[in-house]
């Protein structure tokens, strides 16, 4: 059984008059422990896609099937302890809380699921090798650094789906590569599913599969198409 399973997808956004239609009606299954990566050209709707499939973005039309629970049928608040304890996020833009030291930062996860402590929390940045930055607050942190945060904090409630959204996009590209692979293989250690939204194509053949997204579509792609 597929962990996620998306079936005719469908969302627009208004703006003004004018209606933009995003997602076409996309179907399409993540195998446990998959690391999938959705590609494609810029506005094409792949963070629309992604935000769908994590549960932070309701579908107009269509459902997610989340290990056999149908995601935006549940109540926002069972959707939030679904979220919780199954899911974690990284962004761009890492959103650390800037008057948290590294350490703190990893632990809000872990108070709201419930299910870590400080050791764990300590853990998660010994993994993304931040042992000697756990007072740091992010604003002492390199780019690379605070991302290795974000990661730690993703990690640190072991959850089974990690949903990535240009989770390289402020790193040069050697940091970037650096970054991307060790997210790939602490995925790989917790058999997570790691569903991450690059532009860079050259990132992309480290995972499992590339889903090209493509005028509302998405197909299973061959990097090579896209260029
Ligand atoms: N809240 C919103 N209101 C109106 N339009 C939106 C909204 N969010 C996204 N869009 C539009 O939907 C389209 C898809 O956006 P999305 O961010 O999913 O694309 P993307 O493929 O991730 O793009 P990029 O690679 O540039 O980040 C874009 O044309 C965008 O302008």
């Amino acid at each position: 059984m597929s962990l996620i399973k998306a079936t005719n997808l469908h969302r627009g956004y208004s703006v003004g008059k004018k209606r933009i239609e995003v997602l076409h009606g996309i179907d399409l299954s993540i195998q446990k422990g998959e690391k999938v990566f959705l590609c494609g050209p810029s506005g094409a709707g792949k963070t629309t896609l992604m935000y769908t499939l994590a549960g932070l973005e309701q579908p107009e039309q269509g459902s997610v099937i989340i290990d056999g629970i149908d995601l935006y049928k549940l109540s926002k608040k069972q959707q939030a302890k679904l979220r919780n304890a199954r899911m974690s996020y990284i962004f761009q833009n890492y959103y650390l809380m800037p008057e948290l030291t590294a350490l703190e930062n990893v632990l809000v996860p872990a108070m709201i699921g419930g299910k870590a402590n400080t050791d764990a929390a300590k853990a998660a940045l010994d993994r993304v090798g931040l042992s000697h930055r756990y007072d740091h607050l992010p604003a002492e942190l390199s780019g690379g650094e605070q991302q290795r945060v974000a990661i730690a904090r993703a990690i640190v409630n072991q959850p089974e789906m990690i949903f990535a959204d240009e989770p390289t996009g402020n790193l040069d590209s050697k940091n970037g590569e650096q970054v991307m692979q060790l997210l790939l293989e602490l995925a790989s250690q917790d058999h997570a599913t790691l569903i991450v939204v690059t532009h860079d194509l050259s990132l992309a053949q480290f995972g499992d599969r590339t889903l090209i997204v493509k005028d509302g579509n998405v197909a299973d792609g061959e990097v090579a198409t896209l260029t």
